[in-house]
């Protein structure tokens, strides 16, 4: 693995401190798909270019991942990109249709699974780690940077229903009826989310997180059996293949509504466990104390339409429930498109107000 470039030094480093257990002065806030749709900013960007157009263009995609540091103090920057670009690069169509969201006209089959372009697909994500060096140079240090990825089976998932699903029905058929081809596909997406993950790093990315937003579809049998051991696997090559560089990449693991494994987020081998919103912050932290791992999360992203001193109170209340030892304050899901500007604000700056001992 090539060292990363000699970049501007860190400023803020309250995140990544916090992500390896170290003590801070605040907690560090972020949120979960912070570049996007609710920000105006962004809607006339996305008048003049296309949702992959952005993703694609280094400069534009450096551009959107800092529209939300100008408005908000923020604790770090995602790289803009999606999930959906790896389906892409297997040489699978992805469109992304206004009010739809996702499409993928040509779904994955047992029949057309060969047909996946796996060679050369993480070099034709190239584009990807050139935004993440862009967006380096252009941050000055000032935040650290998130490279991210999908988790397998959430990939899985939006290539066999074709886009997203109210049940993964199709995608769980697989699982149930064809074994064997699942684990095969889960074995492709694994190597080449790996691949993805260190390229990101390699350009620049100073943490990374695998969403599998798609957890909540499953249970604790399925979960055991087609996801833990290829999230295990992530994490282990990841942090094999970076070890011998100076780079001390921390790894979040985000499973949107895996109560049913939540206690084995624990020895996955990643740094930092998202929580989503479903679950109780008191019930988590406790079970989580005096474990080698920090909490990420967890409001609800709908407290945003709270009223200004609803929304602080239920922020401080998740804070002292969670407790602040390892603690990096998030929502429990990505902001909606819908979110009020001003509410983030609020919502950030009541977790900077913490001045802690
Ligand atoms: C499941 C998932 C996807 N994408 C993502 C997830 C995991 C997180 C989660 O569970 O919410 C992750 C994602 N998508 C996007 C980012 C980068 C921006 C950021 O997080 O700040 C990230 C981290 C941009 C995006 N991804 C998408 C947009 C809007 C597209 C547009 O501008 O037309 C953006 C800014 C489109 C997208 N992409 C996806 C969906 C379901 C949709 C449509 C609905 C939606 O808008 O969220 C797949």
């Amino acid at each position: 693995l090539i060292m990363q470039q000699p970049f501007p030094p860190l400023k803020n480093d309250r995140l990544i401190r916090v992500a390896k257990g170290l003590k801070t002065d605040k907690l560090p806030v972020w949120i979960m798909r912070q570049a996007g749709r609710y920000l105006p900013e962004f809607q006339e960007l996305r008048r003049e270019y296309s949702f992959f157009e952005i993703c694609q263009t280094p400069k534009l995609a450096c551009e959107a991942t800092l529209m939300p540091l100008k408005r908000f103090n923020l604790d770090a920057a995602i790289i803009f990109s999606d999930i959906l670009v790896i389906p892409q690069a297997l040489g699978m169509t992805v469109e992304m249709q206004p009010g739809v969201g996702p499409v993928l006209p040509k779904p994955l089959t047992i029949e057309n699974m060969k047909m996946l372009q796996v060679q050369g697909a993480v070099s034709r994500l190239q584009y990807v780690g050139d935004a993440i060096t862009t967006t380096r140079y252009a941050l000055k240090g000032e935040v650290p940077l998130f490279g991210f990825s999908g988790a397998p089976w959430t990939l899985m998932g939006y290539m066999i229903e074709g886009g997203g699903s109210k049940t993964m029905s199709k995608a769980k058929k697989w699982l149930y009826c064809h074994p064997e081809a699942s684990k095969q596909l889960l074995d492709i997406l694994t190597e080449v989310i790996t691949e993805f993950l260190l390229l990101q790093i390699e350009h620049g990315a100073q943490i990374v997180q695998v969403f599998d937003s798609s957890a909540e579809y499953l249970n604790r049998q399925l979960y055991f059996k087609y996801c833990l051991p290829y999230l295990r696997k992530i994490a282990y090559n990841v942090k094999r293949r970076i070890r011998d560089t100076k780079m001390d990449v921390p790894l979040v693991i985000f499973a949107k509504g895996a109560h049913f494994c939540l206690e084995e987020m624990e020895s996955l081998g990643y740094d930092v466990v998202g929580i989503d919103w479903t679950l109780d912050p008191e019930k988590v932290g406790n079970l989580f104390r005096d474990k080698n791992v920090t909490l990420q999360g967890n409001l609800d992203p709908c407290a945003l339409y709270a009223p200004k001193e609803e929304l602080i109170k239920m922020t401080m209340q998740m804070i002292k429930q969670f407790g602040t030892d390892r603690l990096i304050v998030n929502l429990g899901h990505g902001i909606y498109p819908d979110a009020d500007v001003e509410a983030v604000k609020t919502f950030v700056d009541a977790v900077h107000a913490i001045e802690l001992k």
